[in-house]
């Protein structure tokens, strides 16, 4: 009887290895951690080149992410197909080619910048850890890039998005990529994912410290703009947390610079289609400002944790136009927190809790 359930045993297990070689599953998978502790940062991704043919690919990426744009599936493939990837990936190649530089998006330069700084941060705190990053659209992709972190050992994994405020078409894309390559996976790292940072005393402290620096070195202006990147208004109806985080973040640096209602606004920016976006919108705001005689802004884009296209293009370039062209004079651009030494302090304190 023993010798018969023996005999079985070793059949099931001989015909789990044969079927799991047959599906070819789980071959990333070894027994048991080789005990590596990494930092993935994540960030959108930008395209690979800025021209029409990677903006398109890009663009179809991200547009087709269902988190990102919430409408019925073949609606919206037939409009993105149709209509949008025509005329949007020309349009766009051209205002990325304006912000390019010699290390490539700056988006992508700035994520490795913050790698590196965080890596070496980590590491004079006497840290035995690996600092990573991906991108949740284009290249290095979530998918390759957690393959190659189980293959080097990594069999914990703290995440940190860099969007300080949590929405879904964000922070819930990006969680979306992770499992959908884990799902697969038959031995799972441990997992920690942080979500937003909206409210911490670092990120306000460093967001604080970059303005009060630039108030110092220029004088305070008239107004103070907040422009954090926009959504459907729709989102916030349904339940998406971002605006009111996005509030939150405006008052608590508000705060901390010790500034008046009367001293700064908040608005949203990047509209994107035709329907209603959160308000007010950051290029209506500055014209309305120039046109009431406050001619004196300096503007900041909280919800960015890199200078991108939607900063060095569409806040530091096309609304300075917006608002000098209405009668501004003085229109100051200050840059996102990128590798600052207080943002990827930062980055320490936000991480290490769970090291
Ligand atoms: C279509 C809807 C979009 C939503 C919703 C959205 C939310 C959202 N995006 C960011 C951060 C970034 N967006 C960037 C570019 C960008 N965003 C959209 C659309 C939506 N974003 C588009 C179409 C583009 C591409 C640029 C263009 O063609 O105009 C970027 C910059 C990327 C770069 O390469 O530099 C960032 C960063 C947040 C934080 C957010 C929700 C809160
Ligand atoms: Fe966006
Ligand atoms: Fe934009």
């Amino acid at each position: 009887m023993q010798r018969k359930r023996k005999r079985v045993g070793q059949h099931r297990q001989k015909q789990g290895i044969t079927l799991a070689k047959y599906f070819g599953l789980n071959k990333q998978q070894g027994h048991g951690g080789r005990g590596k502790t990494t930092v993935l940062l994540m960030n959108l991704g930008t395209p690979d080149a800025p021209t029409t043919g990677a903006v398109r690919r890009y663009l179809a990426e991200f547009l087709s992410d269902p988190r990102v744009v919430e409408i019925p599936k073949l609606v919206w493939m037939l409009i993105l197909h149709g209509i949008i990837l025509r005329i949007r990936p020309a349009k766009s190649a051209a205002l990325y080619q304006s912000i390019w530089t010699e290390q490539g998006s700056p988006l992508m330069a700035i994520t490795q910048a913050q790698r590196d700084k965080l890596a070496q941060k980590l590491s004079e705190n006497g840290s035995d850890v690996n600092v990573d990053f991906c991108m949740r659209y284009g290249e290095p992709s979530v998918k390759e890039t957690l393959r190659r972190l189980h293959s080097e050992g990594t069999d914990k994994l703290i995440v940190l998005p860099l969007y300080p405020q949590y929405a879904a078409p964000t922070t819930a894309s990006a969680f979306d990529a992770l499992t959908k390559e884990l799902i697969s996976w038959r031995y799972l790292p441990s997992l920690h994912f942080i979500n937003s940072y909206h409210d911490h005393p670092d990120y306000i402290a460093a967001l604080a410290d970059s303005i009060a620096k630039d108030f110092e070195q220029h004088g305070k202006p008239k107004k103070l703009v907040l422009s954090y990147h926009g959504m459907p208004e729709r989102n916030l109806n349904l339940g998406d947390p971002y605006y009111c985080l996005c509030q939150k973040t405006t008052r608590l640096v508000v705060e901390r610079l010790g500034l008046t209602d009367d001293d700064y606004i908040t608005t949203f920016q990047s509209r994107f289609g035709k329907a209603k976006w959160l308000g007010p919108y950051t290029d209506a705001s500055l014209e309305a400002l120039a046109k009431e005689g406050v001619d004196d802004v300096a503007i900041v884009c909280p919800a960015f944790s890199a200078d991108c296209l939607e900063t060095l293009e569409e806040i530091e370039h096309e609304n300075r136009d917006v608002f000098t062209q209405a009668g501004g004079s003085e229109y100051r651009y200050i840059p996102c927190l990128n590798d600052q030494e207080l943002h990827i302090q930062m980055m320490v304190n936000l991480v290490r809790p769970y090291l």
